[in-house]
């Protein structure tokens, strides 16, 4: 299925918990305004709410994710019909969740993003923790495979995003792969994008800006 990016996109995570100041599809709306200003060319978000107020004002492609229930399992879109949830409210594509756990409907991966494909028609990225489960995703019939879910888990917990995941699976699979997590710095996005990244995610560097001041803050401590 054709994905909306081209290559060495830039895609920016507008997200914030409900204990943000700027929860909220009004916020987030905003927030993926300025990151169009600042050339993003494409944006993720979560849930209904957010997803169909930054349709309202955005016109490049979202990805949509409705995240549900607790973090310590399958959270990420957990079902088809999350994911038509958020498509219905304008996302362009899903992504859900692509590691090998259990899911909790007990389908398998390649059960939802066939009903996905069949049902609204809309690519699918898998957002995946490891190298198996980037393999796996790609046989199971994703469009995008990201490396979102590394350190998240888990296991190891690398240093900085993924950079290794980018490169093996990039080697690896013939679907476009996009790093995604614990990106902070332009340097590090270049890194992702020679590393063999279509595109590129970032969401905590540039829309959370509690996290950011922490940063500076533990440095002038
Ligand atoms: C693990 C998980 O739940 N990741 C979420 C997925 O949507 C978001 O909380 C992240 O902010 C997003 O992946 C972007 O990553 P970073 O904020 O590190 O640039």
């Amino acid at each position: 299925m054709q994905v909306p990016f081209p290559p060495q996109s830039l895609i920016v995570s507008c997200q914030a918990q409900p204990d943000s100041a700027l929860h909220g599809p009004d916020s987030m709306a905003r927030m993926a305004q300025e990151a169009l200003r600042g050339g993003a060319q494409g944006i993720r978000a979560n849930g209904v709410g957010d997803v169909a107020a930054i349709r309202a004002v955005v016109d490049v492609p979202i990805i949509g994710i409705n995240k549900l229930g607790d973090h310590d399992g399958v959270f990420i879109t957990p079902s088809a019909a999350a994911a038509g949830a958020v498509i219905e409210a304008g996302a362009d594509l899903v992504a859900i969740d692509g590691t090998r756990r259990a899911r909790p409907d007990g389908t398998s991966l390649s059960a939802q993003i066939e009903a996905i494909h069949r049902e609204y028609g809309v690519p699918v990225m898998a957002d995946v923790d490891d190298y198996e489960a980037g393999l796996a995703a790609a046989d199971a019939g994703a469009d995008l495979v990201a490396t979102t879910l590394s350190g998240y888990t888990g296991g190891r917990v690398p240093v900085g995003p993924d950079l290794e995941l980018v490169a093996r699976l990039a080697a690896a699979i013939a679907v476009p792969v996009v790093a995604e997590g614990r990106i902070w710095t332009p340097q590090e996005a270049r890194a992702a994008l020679d590393a063999g990244a279509h595109a590129v995610v970032v969401g905590t560097a540039i829309t959370n800006p509690a996290a950011i001041t922490g940063l500076f803050r533990r440095a002038a401590a």
